[in-house]
């Protein structure tokens, strides 16, 4: 198969295969190495379309439904449901259905399926997009929405359903002196970008003028606003985009993370923006020092993060979540013995689940009586006195900023210890 395009939506269906049959992430997939063979395009362009797929697979299966009396196997289902968005997305029918039935004609178990993939693509095909149009927004499935509905309301979850369904743009956050030469300025001092770009041909890549990181993933280092010499620890460090900006401040940062190989990827972060950070492998609850500031970004659902991950609500089921919460508590405690007296702790979680924010930082608040939550730390610009929380940290959503691109979900809270 030498057909690039036909290349690239192969792989985007095994990509659906794992996460959808096997359950596992699409981060997990891409680190063993599912689209190495491709050439960089290629690979891109797999992954685009597994995405796209995952973000509109409930309208897919219901303009699926339509012409299927039963659900053909798995992969056929996947060829079928990429074939549907692709349509929708305006992609000439002949080039989808002929790649689709020529995937399909090539599997071993599955070949014979291959005048069905035909018959049903070519009756989708007619007036895809009108029909598409008309179908709701994607919903999360029940797992995840029940306890968003109950934390945050009906209409909330809706907005967080759209904002999913629109994918994220692109931000940025400038190193100290720095501008970017394309994009806007959003109010909390992130430079957003839309539509598609390739990350590394934009300007100031290689100068390290900037790197890559949602609007609302920048706001904890900005919460926690480092002093040019202090002594700050990142608990959970990589890939590295809040260590770039605590050493941006001036701060002396020790950039602590469990894994080997996601602390590489810190190396590389600070080597192409020139700062500097110590970097330590190995597990936040054993680590020994004492530090003027603290940020904990504990390892957590990333359910805030599924603009960008629509493969977490398919690949996951909330089942690992009980654990991770424990992990968090038990970071935060230990956190609390790393930190002198006046310092900081801030600490945040890429998480809409309150379990993962508000209950944690309510329950260490409880449990050490030398925390105060710093509510003065939240007053920045751009930030919104709707999104302060009772116990004094910050509720983001991805329904906010809907008119901007929305952002994604985060909960931050600055801690501050009796001097
Ligand atoms: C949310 S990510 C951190 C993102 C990072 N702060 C950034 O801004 O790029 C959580 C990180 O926690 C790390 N982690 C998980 N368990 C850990 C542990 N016990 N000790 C240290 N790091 C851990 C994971 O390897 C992962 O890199």
């Amino acid at each position: 198969m030498n057909d690039t395009a036909t290349r690239a939506r192969q792989s985007a269906i095994y990509l659906l295969d794992q996460i959808l049959g096997e359950h596992r992430l699409m981060s997990e997939c891409l680190a063993a190495g599912a689209l190495d063979k491709l050439a960089a395009e290629d690979r891109a362009r797999a992954q685009r379309l597994a995405l796209d797929t995952l973000r509109g697979l409930e309208r897919a299966d219901r303009m699926l439904n339509k012409h299927l009396q039963k659900k053909p196997p798995l992969p056929v289902l996947n060829a079928l449901r990429l074939g549907v968005v692709e349509l929708a997305g305006g992609e000439a029918a002949h080039g989808v259905v002929n790649s689709m039935v020529e995937i399909t004609a090539r599997s071993r178990r599955h070949g014979r399926l291959k005048g069905l993939v035909n018959a049903v693509l070519r009756k989708v095909a007619v007036d895809t997009s009108k029909h598409w149009e008309l179908l709701r927004v994607p919903r999360l499935p029940k797992w995840l929405r029940t306890p968003l509905a109950q934390a945050w309301g009906a209409n909330a979850v809706a907005g967080m359903e759209r904002a999913h369904f629109a994918g994220a743009p692109l931000d940025l956050t400038l190193k100290p002196g720095a501008t970017a030469a394309e994009g806007n300025m959003l109010p909390t001092g992130s430079v957003r970008i839309d539509g598609p770009v390739q990350v590394t041909a934009l300007p100031g890549y290689e100068a390290g003028d900037w790197w890559v990181q949602d609007a609302a993933a920048a706001l904890p280092a900005r919460v926690l606003a480092a002093q040019p010499g202090e002594a700050v620890l990142d608990l959970c460090a990589a890939p590295g985009g809040k260590t770039l900006q605590l050493a941006a401040q001036g701060a002396v940062v020790t950039a602590l993370d469990l894994s080997e190989s996601r602390m590489r990827r810190v190396r590389e972060n600070l080597d192409r923006t020139g700062l500097s950070a110590e970097l330590v492998v190995g597990d936040a609850l054993e680590h020994q020092g004492s530090y003027d500031a603290i940020l904990l970004d504990a390892p957590c659902s990333a359910t805030g993060t599924i603009r960008r991950h629509p493969d977490l609500p398919h690949a996951k089921d909330g089942s690992e979540f009980g654990e991770l919460i424990e992990l968090q508590a038990r970071m935060l405690a230990h956190a609390h013995t790393l930190l002198k007296p006046g310092g900081r702790l801030v600490y945040c979680t890429c998480s809409l689940l309150p379990d993962e924010g508000e209950v944690q930082i309510e329950e260490v608040l409880e449990q050490f009586p030398d925390l105060s939550a710093d509510r003065a730390a939240l007053d920045l610009p751009g930030v919104k006195p709707g999104w302060i929380t009772q116990e004094g940290g910050l509720r983001l959503r991805p329904d906010y900023w809907a008119e901007r691109g929305g952002m994604d979900g985060f909960y931050i809270a600055c801690l501050r210890k009796v001097g």
